[in-house]
């Protein structure tokens, strides 16, 4: 069966915003024109179509990256559609991870600033996450409408605050009340909005008073795209007139080169200017033929490539796994290359595992239509997957490769959870395994001694909307520990330690002996050597040995918490013909440990966030004396306009409540974004102090 789109004319692509700058009221703009939508839902009256989760609405943010299709023509004149996949991408500091993984699968974006505020904190790590990627992006000045709105401040801060080469390619005409329509500078005209949710775009003469700012930028914009074209160069230096089809064939070469940002205006809200964003998208942002190929390594290690066509083998990438409410898992996916039929079967390379791609749907918001076929550049998801998760590769069996996956960073931050009544107790189990398939950041485990369940995320809103999560969609009712910091501990000795559990009273007995040296394993996790010669510890005991091991490590040397970056090496034993067994063997390995807690140093780790706080220059002495009271030590700092960014590395213990701390002395001007970066031994006397709580806890 031939596709619908052709490879050229499909567009994946995210929108990118500081939280409330617009992107879901753009969003839904962009599903209406593109006729996917029939009735307009504003995100503050609760009827959002892309924030279909029920908490998302409540909270007005966007926590999920549900993948929409839409369609929008083209203007080159061939009356082609294009394809446009969506990817909603959230704002907010807890969910970078959702930024990163979507990032990951797009091949362009459009940054929505608000034009009260230009770039904001936020804007400037999710844009340093898209040039790390290497996503092309336009950027959506919004809210035009809104007092104080500002559009040439704001393309200004792109320059100053993102040090990026941009231009505007639209003027408002008029601001705020007075927002009437926008100048096209490169074609030099003026667009009108009409008709129901002003769908309806009529071209007119640019307004007297705008013609020599369009003129100015004009120039502006010839300057900037004389360096990625030479012919183009010659013309502009020559003083000829570029062609509007020139000009625009020139945007694109720069805009998909990742290296120039054209800006565009517009109020999503009093519909104006999304028309025009979506033509831009399909003008200037690259398909998926216009972005280098995808490298990944086959199953010895070999790397690989794999180019956007249907004629190579299958490969896709597992991005997100989400719960829908009515067909169960889906699992969304973006195809790199060669084509894949509903109810065939694909190798999930990562796990070594087939999966059957029962029903592949894509998604236009929250209705889903089935397909038969996805090919190369598509964004779809699969029903029925059993055992991938995100960041696994798919590909056709026959040819197997395993694609760059993500890194997700460590869930730092830990909470316990008391089901309410055994009922609740029950459906909790079934609800946390449901999230952390979804969501590889987010952990859960049983703390041996106290028997609490534990939920460990990246930072206290992640572990809220699990927790809302677990509520409403699982209706599960629990009681909540305060957040904690989800602290680790290790060795800094080697010592040989013996273990032996025997028990030899009348009748069967017990008899487990084993001897294992214990190192430090920096940076290397867990790692388990069998040094047995002779037969001292039985073949078939190894193996219990060792999982006895990694159980006791869960549990703790100290003060209960995941022991990491430990060598073990069984050396020597004995056993017993009769009384031996698995159990005994399982249970001396854990007493090996006991005694390793004596002889190795344990000490107690914390996770060190790096922080990065954005306040006015005047406030720099307060943010600068507030890290290091809270033990932090700077890392660098910037001066960015009248602001300042200082950037620490500070332990997470210390940055619970930051943020109002923050706003508090920098009269609300501060803000801040942090992620994990490394564990480091916590100071004496405050570990003492933590493991002294713990032990009067349990
Ligand atoms: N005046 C004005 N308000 C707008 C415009 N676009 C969005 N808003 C309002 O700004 C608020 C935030 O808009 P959203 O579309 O939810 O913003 P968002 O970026 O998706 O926000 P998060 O989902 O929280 O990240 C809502 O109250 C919108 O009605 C606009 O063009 N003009």
């Amino acid at each position: 069966m031939p596709r619908d789109y052709a490879l050229e004319d499909t567009r994946n692509i995210g929108i990118m915003a500081h939280i409330d700058a617009g992107k879901t009221t753009t969003t839904e703009r962009i599903l209406y024109y593109s006729g996917v939508n029939h009735k307009i839902g504003e995100t503050h009256d609760g009827a959002s179509t892309m924030d279909w989760m029920e908490q998302e609405q409540e909270r007005g943010i966007t926590i999920t990256s549900a993948a929409t299709t839409c369609h929008w023509k083209k203007l080159d004149g061939t009356g082609h559609e294009c394809r446009i996949n969506i990817i909603d991408t959230p704002g907010h500091v807890d969910f970078t991870v959702e930024v990163e993984r979507s990032l990951r699968v797009l091949d362009g974006a459009v940054t929505v600033l608000d034009a009260k505020a230009g770039v904001e904190p936020q804007t400037e790590t999710v844009w340093r996450q898209a040039t790390t990627y290497g996503v092309p992006r336009i950027v959506f000045v919004n809210k035009m409408d809104a007092t104080g709105a500002d559009f040439i401040m704001s393309c200004n801060t792109i320059i100053d605050r993102l040090g990026a080469k941009s231009c505007p390619i639209q003027l408002p005409i008029g601001a705020e009340s007075d927002f009437e329509g926008i100048v096209d500078i490169i074609k030099r005209t003026a667009y009108h909005y009409s008709g129901d949710y002003g769908r309806i775009v009529t071209e007119g003469p640019v307004p007297d008073d705008l013609k020599d700012q369009m003129e100015e930028y004009r120039t502006k914009l010839l300057e900037y795209l004389a360096d990625y074209d030479e012919d183009f160069m010659m013309q502009v230096l020559e003083g000829e007139e570029p062609s509007v089809e020139e000009i625009k064939r020139v945007l694109r070469i720069a805009v998909c080169k990742g290296d120039f940002f054209p800006v565009l205006c517009g109020s999503a809200y009093k519909n104006k200017g999304v028309q025009e964003v979506l033509d831009a998208v399909v003008d200037y942002l690259p398909s998926p033929v216009d972005v280098p190929s995808i490298n990944g390594t086959d199953l010895d290690g070999n790397p690989v490539q794999r180019h956007p066509s249907d004629d190579e083998p299958f490969a896709a990438l597992a991005f997100k796994i989400a719960a829908d409410p009515f067909v169960g898992k889906l699992s969304f996916f973006r195809v790199y290359s060669g084509t894949a039929k509903a109810g065939s079967y694909v190798l999930n390379s990562s796990k070594d595992k087939r999966e059957r791609f029962g029903r592949i749907v894509q998604m236009h918001a929250n209705a889903r239509h089935e397909i038969d076929q996805v090919y190369a550049g598509d964004i779809a998801a699969a029903v029925g997957l059993k055992v991938t998760t995100t960041g696994d590769t798919l590909c056709a069996e026959d040819a197997p490769v395993i694609l760059e996956s993500m890194e997700f960073p460590e869930p730092v931050i830990e909470m316990s959870l008391e089901p309410k009544t055994k009922a609740d107790q029950d459906k909790m189990g079934l609800g946390l395994q449901k999230l952390a398939e979804e969501d590889p950041t987010f952990k859960t485990y049983t703390n041996e001694e106290t028997g609490q369940t534990i939920i460990a995320g990246v930072g206290e809103l992640h572990l809220d909307i699990i927790v809302d999560r677990l509520r409403r969609e699982f209706k599960v009712e629990a009681n909540i520990g305060k957040p904690q910091v989800a602290y680790r501990e290790t060795i800094r000795k080697a010592a040989d330690c013996e273990g032996k559990y025997i028990r030899q009273s009348g009748g069967r007995g017990q008899y487990g002996h084993v001897w294992i040296k214990f190192e430090p394993n920096e940076g290397k996790g867990f790692e388990f050597v069998d040094a047995i010669v002779g037969g001292s510890v039985p073949r078939e005991y190894i193996k219990p040995t060792q999982e006895g091991l990694e159980d006791a490590l869960q549990n703790g040397m100290i003060a209960g918490y995941p022991v990491i970056d430990i060598k073990a090496t069984l050396f020597d034993g004995s056993y017993h013909d009769v009384d031996s067994s698995e159990m005994a063997y399982k249970i001396a390995a854990s007493f090996a440990l006991r005694e390793a807690a004596k002889k190795c140093d344990p000490v107690l780790l914390e996770p060190i966030m790096f922080v990065e706080i954005t306040a006015p220059s005047e406030y720099l002495g307060s943010v600068m004396g507030d890290v290091s009271s809270r033990r932090g030590s700077i890392t660098d700092q910037e001066e960015r306009g009248n602001a300042t960014i200082v950037r620490a590395m500070v332990p997470l213990a210390e940055m619970f409540g930051y943020v109002t701390d923050l706003r508090s002395f920098t009269q609300g001007r501060g803000n801040f974004s942090m992620k994990f970066d490394h564990y480091e031994e916590v100071p004496k006397s405050i570990s003492k102090k933590i493991i002294e709580e713990n032990s009067s806890e349990n």
